[in-house]
């Protein structure tokens, strides 16, 4: 079951080239002697190209460049109004992945989002792409940014045919929940892989000087819960250099960070391969 992962001690020479960068220690790693894949979302790349109508910035040479510097995932999230990632986008990171052993494609989105010219849907988006994974957003047309986690208790019902569907593309399949939520047992029976917790709370409160505080202890009890329904943990949302760290302190079995609008932004100022670097450093894979 994937979600029952050993932890081992992280190993001294790698505590202490990530405490020499400056960062805080992670203090464990997964039985593979990996730790927090880091899945670098690429929206904001296409955020910037999108905004002159041309090919450039292109989020494929933003990924070729995560991918040098030993990024082991790239996350995108295409939405129905296409202000960002687009169809050909995800076909051709879904190449460029299929192309490099052990990166995985990671496609976000509101599975119930009906489809619209130039958005075919997720489910046919998956179909089309054939992602490692795909996680379910329950984002709403209007939104500016993903900010809440699904209802089981009313979604439940419409999301297991979904699931069993991406189950059968080859899909692992994530749910994105808020923290705090501890009733995570339909999920799993549902057949979702993994949940992901959404750290917006988290981050806002880290940086109101908190340290995380209750927000931070709704991530654990969260990450708790899914471990004991059998479930792997993802996390993001709005995390960075500064706070994901103690997040991943706190839930040392967290298998996957997806971080892109802060992780973009730093890179406009110290560049990306310096900027994926650093993030890899605090992640350890
Ligand atoms: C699900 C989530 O929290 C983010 O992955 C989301 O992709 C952010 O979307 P935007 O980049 O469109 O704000
Ligand atoms: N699932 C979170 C993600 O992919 C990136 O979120 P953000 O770092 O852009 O807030």
């Amino acid at each position: 079951m994937e979600g029952a992962r050993r932890i081992l001690p992280l190993t001294h020479c790698h505590a202490a080239a990530v405490r020499t960068a400056g960062y805080p220690v992670r203090p464990l790693q997964d039985a593979d002697g990996r730790m927090a894949v880091l899945s670098v979302n690429l929206n904001k790349v296409a955020v910037l190209r999108n905004s002159r109508g041309g090919d450039l910035p292109d989020p494929i040479a933003a990924a070729r460049v995560c991918l040098a510097e030993g990024c082991r995932g790239l996350t995108v999230h295409p939405r129905p109004d296409a202000r960002h990632i687009r169809r050909e986008d995800v076909l051709a990171l879904s190449d460029l992945v299929a192309a490099h052993e052990g990166v995985e494609l990671n496609i976000e989105g509101n599975p119930f989002a009906p489809a619209r010219p130039g958005y075919p849907g997720l489910l046919e988006l998956v179909r089309e792409s054939r992602p490692a994974q795909c996680t379910l957003v329950p984002d709403g047309d209007g939104q500016l940014t993903s900010d809440h986690g699904f209802d089981l208790r009313r979604d439940a019902g419409r999301l297991r045919p979904l699931v069993a569907e991406l189950r059968a593309l080859g899909c692992r399949v994530s749910l994105f929940m808020d923290p705090g939520t501890t009733s995570l047992e339909p999920a799993a029976d549902m057949g979702a892989h993994r949940v992901e917790i959404y750290t917006g709370p988290y981050a806002e409160a880290f940086a109101a000087g908190s340290g995380g505080g209750a927000a931070l202890q709704a991530c654990v009890a969260t990450a708790e819960a899914a471990r004991a329904a059998g479930l792997a943990v993802n996390a993001g949302h709005d995390l960075d250099q500064r706070n994901l760290g103690p997040l991943l302190a706190a839930i040392p079995w967290i298998a996957e960070v997806s971080i892109g609008h802060a992780l973009i932004g730093e890179a406009l100022y110290d560049g990306l391969a310096t900027t994926v670097r650093r993030y890899l450093a605090i992640t350890g894979g």
